[in-house]
């Protein structure tokens, strides 16, 4: 088939090259034109693992071009699905700018045949606003599918790959048919095709992402009670895991979820519910308890020091919002430097892949250091705030004694506090006792 995919960030890019690398022809729009021409020098403007290897393949095989020309994409297409960013507007809802703009734009050249597919995240209705959008400005009928995407960032080739589902939103059996014939090479382990309404398929999204949001945030302050009632959140956490109807994932407790899309999409279903006259309760705690438990190890560190972090040298492990990704938005680290900023300390930096982005941001407000360890070298303490590989397993001998005090603050739990007490550390975690 003939894709055009508008929109190349992390969801286009990976959408079309999986299409194309399955053997379908595609093209990748893309407004900002920097971007395609670093995609056409070969350069994969994200850090993904694997992306950079299979967009290669694909571009050598010529199933996969970049442009910028929306029309010569969009004529040929059998397929024209839009993945343009759909980020927070200032009421909380979803900012759909750049979807109508492409909409409209794509609407001449559109084939008559051709299906329209929104991969992007978008409120309940969406789908049914492009058709009427499309036979304003076309006067015929087209048809429009919603298809959400479920990938994780670090972890997106496999995703798509290999989906747990594929979730497709129609008003027309044929158009599941074609969309079914897409991703068969991607369901060949039986995963389900589920076919739905375009409304049920556009809330299936926002279900998925605000009930995994909720899952962390009921761990995060349930961690919060751990500590203070003397108990210990790893061992509840196993506790209640192997109950199958309750299990393993997403139960691990932090400094607060981040990204693109769990805190704008929890957001934006509060926003529908407003609109719709239904008090959003869980959801609206649901952001409130992330929001607070993004400064859970900020209150540590202040009371640690008394308050007085003026002069002080503070080194932070990990700056993305989860580990395999250079991604910062809404990164829990970056509350943290802000805080540490504020108070006058002095913060080193050390990511595998996100220093590049969180340069950009903050030039010479941070020290950027290119080894871990070096981060550490005369710090007062250090703060791990992404579990990236990097991490789980250093020279605590030699971390002893580079660091001024031997003071961690561990936003993601991944050592022992007993061990770190052997090691002679002082260890703060969540939702675990301080030793
Ligand atoms: N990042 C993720 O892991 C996931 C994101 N999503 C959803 O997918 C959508 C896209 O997200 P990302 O890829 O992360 O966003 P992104 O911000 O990385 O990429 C969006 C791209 O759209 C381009 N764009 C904007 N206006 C355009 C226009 N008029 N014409 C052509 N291109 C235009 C931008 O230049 C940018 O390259 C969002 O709705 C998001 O909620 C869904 C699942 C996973
Ligand atoms: O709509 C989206 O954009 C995507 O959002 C998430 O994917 P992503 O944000 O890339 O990454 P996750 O692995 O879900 O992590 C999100 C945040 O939750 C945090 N998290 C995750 C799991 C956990 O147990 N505890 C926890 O604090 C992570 O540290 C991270 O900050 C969803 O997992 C995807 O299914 C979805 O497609």
């Amino acid at each position: 088939m003939k894709i055009a995919v508008v929109g190349t960030g992390y969801v286009g890019l990976v959408t079309g090259t999986c299409f194309a690398d399955s053997g379908n022809e595609v093209t990748c729009v893309d407004i900002n034109k920097a971007k395609v021409d670093a995609l056409n020098r070969g350069e994969i403007p994200i850090y993904e693992p694997g992306l950079a290897e299979l967009v290669e393949h694909n571009v050598q095989a010529k199933r996969l071009t970049f442009t910028t020309d929306l029309a010569a994409a969009v004529k040929p297409a059998d397929i024209v699905y839009l993945a343009v960013g759909t980020p927070q507007g200032s009421d909380g809802a979803a900012n759909l700018s750049a979807l109508w703009s492409v909409v409209e734009s794509l609407a001449p050249h559109l084939r008559t045949d051709a299906v329209v597919v929104t991969k992007s995240t978008v409120p309940v209705g969406t789908c049914a606003r492009i058709t009427s959008m499309l036979r304003e400005f076309t006067g015929r009928d087209c048809d429009v599918a919603s298809n959400p995407e479920f990938l994780k960032e670090g972890a997106a080739i496999e995703d798509f790959m290999k989906p747990d589902r594929v979730v497709v939103g129609v008003r027309r059996q044929e158009v599941a048919d074609i969309l079914h014939q897409l991703y068969e090479p991607f369901l060949r382990t039986e995963k389900p095709f589920l076919s739905m309404s375009p409304e049920s398929a556009e809330m299936t999204k926002y279900v998925a992402n605000a009930l995994l949001s909720t899952k962390i945030s009921f761990i995060n302050e349930m961690a919060n009670l751990c500590e203070r009632m003397g108990g210990d959140i790893n061992d509840v956490r196993r506790g209640i895991g192997h109950d199958s109807r309750i299990g393993f994932a997403f139960l691990f407790p932090g400094v607060g979820y981040g990204g693109s899309c769990f805190p704008k999409d929890v957001r934006a279903l509060e926003a529908m519910a407003v609109q719709h006259g239904l008090e959003p309760t869980i959801l609206r705690a649901v952001d409130a308890v992330n929001e607070r438990q993004k400064s859970v190890l900020a209150q540590k560190i202040e009371q640690h020091f008394h308050g007085d972090l003026g002069g002080k040298t503070i080194a932070v492990w990990g700056l993305a919002f989860k580990p395999r990704t250079d991604d910062i938005r809404e990164a829990p680290a970056l509350v943290l430097i802000d805080w540490l900023l504020e108070k006058g300390a002095k913060v080193k930096v050390h990511d595998p892949e996100a220093m590049k982005n969180v340069r950009a941001d903050y030039g010479d407000k941070l020290e950027y250091c290119d080894m871990r360890m070096d981060a550490l070298e005369g710090a007062d303490a250090l703060c791990i705030m992404t579990e990236w590989k990097d991490y789980h397993s250093p020279d605590f001998a030699e971390m002893y004694q580079l660091l001024k005090s031997p003071v961690i603050f561990d936003g993601r739990n991944l050592y022992e506090p007993d061990r770190m007490k052997r090691r002679g550390y002082k260890y703060f975690s969540i939702g675990r006792p301080a030793v």
